[in-house]
């Protein structure tokens, strides 16, 4: 069996916790049941000996085949992963998302996305990286009564992902304990009408105004801050085409929309600046988490 899952880049600038969108950037899995316990790893944290020996896939699989099989079984994982850990580009969703759906699958039981993105709630609070997982293309997504109600949006081929990812890991845990505890009515009216306005602006296909909803106030400025570098990739993004450009998740990566036309010259003038990152130009991805069985 085969699982594949995209990247996700989170919040958008204002829709903290709630808006979020897939990357064609991807973790696939292949995994098949075997005499012993083995593990093969390739691309990003292939070096990690942390994902070897207490690997977080791993761990939320075993824990979901045997709440569902009471069995133990020996399973081979081979993973080729493409999403960079700890960089704001939803790494950890995507593993509770395939972890989650790949002991449903390799049982033969189907799930649906919405409940399969309701157990992976209980992993990950917030919902705008697991939805955008689960779902492919944009969405907006909110926890009521401890169920994520969610709307997505496909994103049309005319428009292109620049992401700027820098050296330095952020862990999503703590960059989240250093925002402020409590905001003033002014900041939290701003980033509600821009996120609103930001939504209504995808949901329209209105591109010209991302510029404009993208502007957020409740938490950028406080993660930016540790690098400061990353002011300067937004003022070159959008000096050079970009549509919108804001932190992607907590960060550490810097996320850009251009018209696919444009993406290339974003691209270039982002690299000769910054030669020191990692500068990406990636399609949007409108599927969601993929299972082969
Ligand atoms: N491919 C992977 N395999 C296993 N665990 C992973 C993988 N990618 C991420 N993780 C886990 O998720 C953590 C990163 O989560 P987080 O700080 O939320 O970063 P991100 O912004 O990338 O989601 C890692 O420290 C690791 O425990
Ligand atoms: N809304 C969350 C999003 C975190 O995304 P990640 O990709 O950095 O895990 C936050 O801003 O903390």
């Amino acid at each position: 069996m085969r699982i594949s899952v995209p990247a996700t880049s989170a919040n958008l600038g204002p829709g903290f916790d709630c808006l979020g969108i897939a990357l064609n950037l991807k973790n696939q899995v292949i995994i098949r049941p075997s005499k012993f316990h083995s593990v093969s790893l390739k691309g990003e944290g292939s070096n990690n000996p942390a994902l070897k020996d207490n690997n977080m896939f791993i761990s939320i699989f075993n824990d979901f085949y045997y709440n569902l099989t009471q069995k133990k079984r020996h399973f081979r994982f081979e993973f080729f992963n493409e999403i960079p850990l700890s960089r704001g580009l939803g790494s950890s969703s995507a593993v509770i998302v395939s972890a989650i759906a790949s002991a449903y699958a390799i049982e033969g039981i189907k799930v649906e996305k919405a409940r399969l993105l309701n157990l992976s709630l209980a992993y990950e609070s917030h919902p705008d990286n697991i939805t955008p997982a689960v779902m492919g293309g944009f969405n907006v997504a909110s926890v009521h009564e401890n169920e994520v109600k969610f709307i997505t949006k496909s994103i049309p081929k005319t428009l292109k992902a620049v992401v700027v990812i820098p050296n330095r890991p952020i862990s999503t845990t703590l960059s989240r304990k250093t925002l402020p505890y409590k905001y003033s009515k002014e900041d939290t009216i701003f980033n509600i009408s821009h996120s609103s306005l930001l939504t209504a602006a995808f949901m329209s296909e209105n591109w010209d105004m991302l510029k404009y909803a993208s502007a957020d106030v409740v938490h950028q400025q406080f993660r930016m801050k540790h690098m400061p570098e990353l002011f300067e990739v937004q003022k070159t993004a959008l000096k050079n085409g970009a549509l919108m450009s804001t932190l992607s998740g907590s960060g550490s990566t810097f996320f850009s929309i251009a018209y696919s036309e444009d993406s290339q010259k974003l691209e270039l003038a982002l690299k000769e600046k910054f030669p020191h990152f990692r500068v990406m130009s990636v399609d949007f991805d409108n599927n969601g988490v993929k299972i082969e069985i």
